[in-house]
């Protein structure tokens, strides 16, 4: 058990600070405590980035990818190292959190290269004696706020395009899960990333949270997490005009198309479903199947899922590990309970194991008045309903205040463009359960979010327009 500071220009230090206890959701083990900071030590970081930004931005922008390709290449070498802390403290498979790291530093990779192509423009002018340029210059300092279900992930996906482009940024890691973060941050210290440019604070969150917000300097909020606190963070960002990126919730919809290569669609559906135990924003949590082959769905599905193995993540073989804390628990096994309840069929699963760990659970003869259909399920709940056309199943996938991710599954390409068209979300598989990767956009509609990370549209967040009238 090692406990860790915070780390604000250059510096680690716990700041004599009460410590919050980093427990494994598979063991409740403390793997770790890290200080309880607040409003003193958001501040202090907002200083310490602001100092940091003047030459950070006056670097070339080879010269900043340069250093984040180090920190890339440090990560990599200890990415076994990262992926074991990850599963200690979040608890999903080791296989998983190997994969994330990966997803993560793909980021890394991704914006050392997408910054050298942050390009200006020229336009005519309307008289012989003018030119007039656009240019695009750093935002400044960026607060990046994150959850606990992707701890390295959602922390690159934000900093590496704040840093290609000159930005500096304090973070706010989940309390839940801040040792990856405070790992990755070792590392780029190593990498020779100038002190400043990285700050990372742990403790109460809404303090410093409030902290950022109404500092002028930070110009820049970006957030991942739940709706709730995204809109609280998007109020409290007017205050100062900040730029705002938001990822939240999601509830997505998976439509079967009576078409569907099965087995496609159940790999598909599994893979989206069960991936860290269903605690993402993307996990396919409503699913839709044609009612002419809904019993043939519902066979293969539960053939696949009853072979899931559930246990510490640290073990090998392990599927699905602990969901992050009793809350978790406590609220699917309410969905559950309220569908069973409501006239639902159990088809797998259905209970708690012991301590944090849920059996992978199916049900069906769901309706869409059910909680499991309306609240984001954030656990390994697969609930299906049947649909008989079209129209309905994207009647029924759209109404949602969510519009993050959904997926379709049909052999007929034409329809399935046509579905992708009419869904209303930022995100479609089309026979993919797993759309995420670093090069494309990635952001939802409606209450899911506002902007994009990933892909060249993630580094414009990060960002000012500067437009230049030149008089000869
Ligand atoms: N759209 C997306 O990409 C993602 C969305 N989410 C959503 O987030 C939720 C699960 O993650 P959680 O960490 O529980 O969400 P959460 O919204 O409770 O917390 C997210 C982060 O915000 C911090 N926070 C909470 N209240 C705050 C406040 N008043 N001021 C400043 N910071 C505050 C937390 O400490 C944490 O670091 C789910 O609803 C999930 O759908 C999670 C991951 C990705
Ligand atoms: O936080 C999440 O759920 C992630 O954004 C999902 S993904 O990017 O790993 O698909």
């Amino acid at each position: 058990m090692k406990d860790y500071g915070v780390f604000i220009n250059g510096e680690w230090s716990d700041f004599g600070l009460d410590k919050i206890e980093v427990t494994n959701p598979a063991t409740n083990e403390v793997v770790a405590t890290v200080p309880k900071g607040g409003a003193a030590e958001a501040a202090k970081a907002a200083d310490a980035a602001y100092e940091a930004f003047t030459d950070w931005a006056a670097r070339s922008v080879y010269e900043r990818a340069e250093l984040i390709w180090k920190w890339h290449r440090l990560i990599d070498d200890n990415k076994e190292e990262l992926a074991k802390i990850m599963t200690e403290e979040q608890g999903k498979p080791f296989k998983e959190a190997l994969g994330e790291m990966t997803y993560a530093n793909g980021f890394l990779s991704w914006f050392a290269e997408e910054g050298k192509r942050v390009y200006g423009e020229t336009i005519p002018a309307s008289v012989s004696n003018k030119r007039l340029f656009v240019t695009k210059q750093p935002v400044g300092v960026v607060a990046v706020i994150t959850p606990w279900n992707f701890p390295a992930a959602m922390i690159t996906r934000k900093v590496a395009p704040a840093l290609a482009v000159g930005c500096t940024v304090v973070i706010k890691p989940a309390n839940l899960t801040p040792i990856t973060a405070l790992k990755m941050a070792e590392l780029a210290e190593e990498a020779g990333i100038p002190k400043g440019v990285i700050n990372v604070v742990t403790g109460k969150s809404p303090e410093i949270g409030e902290t950022w917000l109404q500092d002028a300097r930070v110009r820049k909020l970006t957030f991942t997490g739940s709706t709730e606190v995204g809109k609280t963070l998007m109020r409290g960002s007017a205050d100062t005009v900040k730029k705002i990126s938001l990822e939240l919730g999601g509830h997505a919809p998976a439509i079967v198309l009576e078409d569907a290569d099965l087995n496609k669609a159940v790999d598909g559906i599994i893979s989206s479903k069960f991936r860290n135990a269903g605690q993402t924003c993307v996990c396919s949590n409503r699913i839709f199947v044609h009612e002419a082959i809904q019993d043939a769905f519902i066979e293969k599905l539960v053939a696949k899922v009853k072979e899931l193995k559930v246990g510490n993540g640290l073990e090998d073989g392990v599927d699905i590990g602990p969901l992050i804390d009793q809350n978790a628990v406590d609220k699917v096994q309410k969905q559950i309970d309220e569908a069973l309840n409501s006239g639902a069929k159990l088809e797998a699963g259905g209970k708690a194991i012991d301590g944090l760990f849920l059996e992978p659970t199916v049900l069906s003869n769901i309706d869409d008045s059910m909680l499991c259909m309306k609240e984001e399920t954030f656990g390994p709940l697969a609930p299906i309903a049947s649909f008989k056309t079209d129209e309905e199943a994207i009647q029924r996938a759209n109404d949602s205040i969510f519009g993050l991710a959904a997926y379709v599954f049909t052999e007929n390409i034409t329809k399935g463009i046509q579905f992708t068209e009419a869904l209303e979300f930022g995100i479609v598989g089309l026979n993919d359960g797993l759309p995420s990767v670093p090069q494309a956009p990635f952001g939802g509609f409606k209450q899911s979010g506002l902007g994009r990370e990933g892909g060249h549209q993630g580094i414009e967040e990060f960002l000012e327009v500067k437009y230049i009238s030149l008089g000869l």
